[in-house]
């Protein structure tokens, strides 16, 4: 059946510049019910501006977009309860205690999951009644998680939001994540440095470099597509290795191990016969796919 429903997310050529610093240039993209996007790129690459352009905390300089089919900056506050946002620094209120936060927040929300959140303030140990100027980094930081999953947005966007948890708060974290997505069908976008977790919940990658997503797409698909070559040849090497698509080359005598993007199986038999040479072929994960295209 054709899905006619607007995209969660759309965002058309979308540029936005610091001063004389262009940080996003000309980016589209979408996001679609269900969608677990793994935002990843380097220090400063921009995933904090293009998160906080997405919610409409700042106008694009050119291009537009739309949550829920509508401008960003024109969503009523109905809209707004449809997301859930995790900041890199979070905004709670300090001078009341998460049990007081929880409830005011919970006030405004049609959709709180009551059960879901004295589930996760138990299993997180949020100290109810401590002031929350009181709280520690990672307790602050499930607490902001807490308020933005028990409103059971349709969006999610999480910048950075496991970066002071405990191994295992992480774990219980990613869990949660995948339930939403799975039995909400809830759309989220996901920015972290901690690439192995990404690669646990993510079924679809942004990777933002030079101003541009570099990459964008399923996540199945990028790891079939970036791999790395490890040749051995039967007599030297040509000068050239000439591999369509070369990300980095390294080269010992004989042998030489070549990343590439857009590969595909079917060109092996073609290249073993041009390098005179056997090849192996290595898929690598999500971590080692982006160190590599950062080489
Ligand atoms: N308010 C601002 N004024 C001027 N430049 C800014 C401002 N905020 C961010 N920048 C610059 O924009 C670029 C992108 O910053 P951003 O915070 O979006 O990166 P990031 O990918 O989220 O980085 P990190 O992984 O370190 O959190 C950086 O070069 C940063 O210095």
């Amino acid at each position: 059946m054709p899905n006619n429903l607007p995209s969660i997310v759309q965002i058309s050529q979308l540029t936005r510049c610091y001063g004389q610093h262009t940080i996003l240039d000309n980016i589209t993209a979408s996001v679609q019910q269900g969608d677990v996007i793994a935002l990843l790129g380097k220090n400063g690459a921009g995933k904090t501006t293009l998160l906080e352009t997405i919610l409409g905390f700042a106008l694009p300089d050119e291009g537009e977009v739309r949550l829920f089919g509508t401008l960003h900056h024109d969503i009523d506050a109905k809209e707004k309860q449809r997301i859930g946002f995790v900041p890199q620094q979070d905004e709670l209120l300090e001078q009341i205690n998460p049990h007081e936060h929880l409830a005011m927040f919970a006030r405004f929300q049609p959709n709180w999951d009551q059960a879901l959140c004295d589930r996760l303030c138990h299993s997180w140990e949020i100290p109810l009644i401590t002031r929350i100027s009181k709280l520690s980094l990672g307790q602050r930081q499930k607490l902001s998680i807490i308020l933005a999953l028990c409103h059971k947005p349709q969006l999610l966007v999480l910048d950075e939001p496991v970066a002071s948890l405990d191994p295992i708060a992480r774990r219980q974290f990613l869990a949660e994540l995948i339930n939403i997505a799975v039995d909400q069908q809830t759309a989220i976008i996901f920015s972290s440095h901690i690439v192995t977790d990404m690669e646990r919940v993510a079924n679809k990658v942004w990777v933002l470099k030079d101003h541009r997503l570099c990459w964008q797409g399923e996540l199945d698909t990028l790891k079939e597509s970036v791999v790395r070559l490890h040749i051995t040849a039967t007599g030297a090497l040509p000068e050239q290795l000439q591999i369509a698509n070369t990300v980095r080359e390294v080269r010992h005598g004989k042998t030489a191990m070549v990343t590439v993007s857009h590969w595909q199986t079917a060109l092996l038999p073609t290249l073993e016969e041009q390098l005179q040479a056997q090849i192996r072929v290595e898929q690598l994960n999500l971590e080692d796919i982006f160190l590599e295209l950062h080489a």
